[in-house]
């Protein structure tokens, strides 16, 4: 018998959750393959840590770009990759597996995912909403009618919902998350200090002494890159008040399509909202000040969910005990 799996295929990360068992692989979405040949040489962690630092006929890939595949192939191998790892030679048949996608995908997108998860195995594929998942992966009862809102902030999309009765009443899905702010940070140091530095660094820098809340932290951190004048490698200093700066354009799309969907909701779940706060969930949760920057703007409370990075993946976990009542083959 085949074991019930579910997936969080996520631009940044990969989470899979095997039924009986909970999340059994938390790995980065990254594939180094050598250019010539096309042999796959790394994937997920290990493949992570060659981004920006490979020799010119290797390349680590992250396949998917603001939520969805970029890459075909490259997603197809990684998921058999990560299937076959956490499967062994226990997968006596196909598995049958539920796998979540941003809400405003195209059903092109949506075909390409359903099939990638196909050709790495399944016998049978469930599509779920991805903030479907993670409220319910972040503890809320959304079957009760009832307005519950998520915001879930991952690397590629940041995904707004208002849920009740098990269901999707509004949402938005932007191609604005984590990617983008480290984008963002990038761009500020290059043109404020001509530096040139990478997306490894610029995370480093939105991780340790990032915020988004005015005056929220006040910390710095010595940054290495490359001179854009002198071509040199070069160390500067760079604060928190530097990097709300530098963050502040993006996040305020984020801001304003929570406020959108907010703004789109019936009145009787609006105030139900109101009562239980708006739960946030993936990495960009993490980001500081994010949390009260949300409650001024939105003028509810807002909550960062436990765990956030894991509530898609518990979320499929939980709907995989319910697969055939709860999940819609399409969504
Ligand atoms: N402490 C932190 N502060 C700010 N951002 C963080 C923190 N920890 C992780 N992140 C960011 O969270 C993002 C990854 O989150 P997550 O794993 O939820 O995304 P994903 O599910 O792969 O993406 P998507 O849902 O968009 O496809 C990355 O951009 C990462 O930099």
């Amino acid at each position: 018998m085949g074991k019930d799996i579910g997936i969080d295929l996520g631009t940044a990360n990969v989470l899979i959750h095997v039924k009986g068992k909970g999340v059994v692989l938390d790995e980065p979405s990254v594939v180094a393959i050598e250019s010539d040949t096309k042999r796959v040489l790394a994937v997920g962690e290990d493949a992570r840590r060659m981004v920006g630092r490979t020799p010119g006929n290797i390349v680590a890939i992250r396949p998917l770009m603001d939520g969805v595949i970029a890459d075909f192939e490259i997603t197809e191998t990684m998921l058999k990759h990560f299937i076959n790892r956490v499967g062994g030679k226990n997968w006596y048949s196909h598995p049958r597996i539920l796998i979540c996608a941003p809400t405003n995908i195209t059903s092109v997108e949506q075909k390409s995912i359903r099939e990638a998860a196909e050709r790495s195995g399944a016998k049978e594929v469930f599509m779920e909403a991805e903030p479907k998942a993670a409220a319910i992966g972040a503890g809320m009862d959304i079957y009760e009618p009832s307005g519950n809102m998520v915001v879930d902030i991952g690397g590629g999309t940041t995904d707004v919902a208002v849920l009740s009765m098990g269901d999707i009443v509004t949402a938005s899905s932007i191609k604005m998350a984590g990617d983008k702010l480290d984008d963002a940070i990038i761009r500020y140091i290059k043109t404020k200090y001509k530096l040139m530095i990478g997306e490894r660094t610029a995370e480093d820098i939105k991780i340790n002494i990032g915020t988004v809340h005015p005056g929220g932290r006040d910390a710095g951190m010595d940054i290495r890159g490359r001179d854009m004048v002198s071509g040199l490698p070069q160390t500067i200093s760079i604060t928190s008040g530097e990097i709300q700066e530098a963050l502040w354009d993006s996040v305020s799309s984020i801001v304003s399509a929570a406020k959108s969907v907010l703004e789109r909701t019936p009145p009787e779940l609006s105030a139900d909202i109101i009562d239980r706060g708006v739960i946030l969930t993936g990495g960009g949760a993490l980001l500081h000040g994010l949390d009260e920057l949300l409650a001024t703007e939105l003028r509810v409370p807002v909550l960062v969910a436990e765990d956030p990075m894991h509530c898609v993946v518990k979320g499929t976990g939980i709907m995989l005990d319910n697969l055939d009542r709860v999940v819609k083959k399409k969504f």
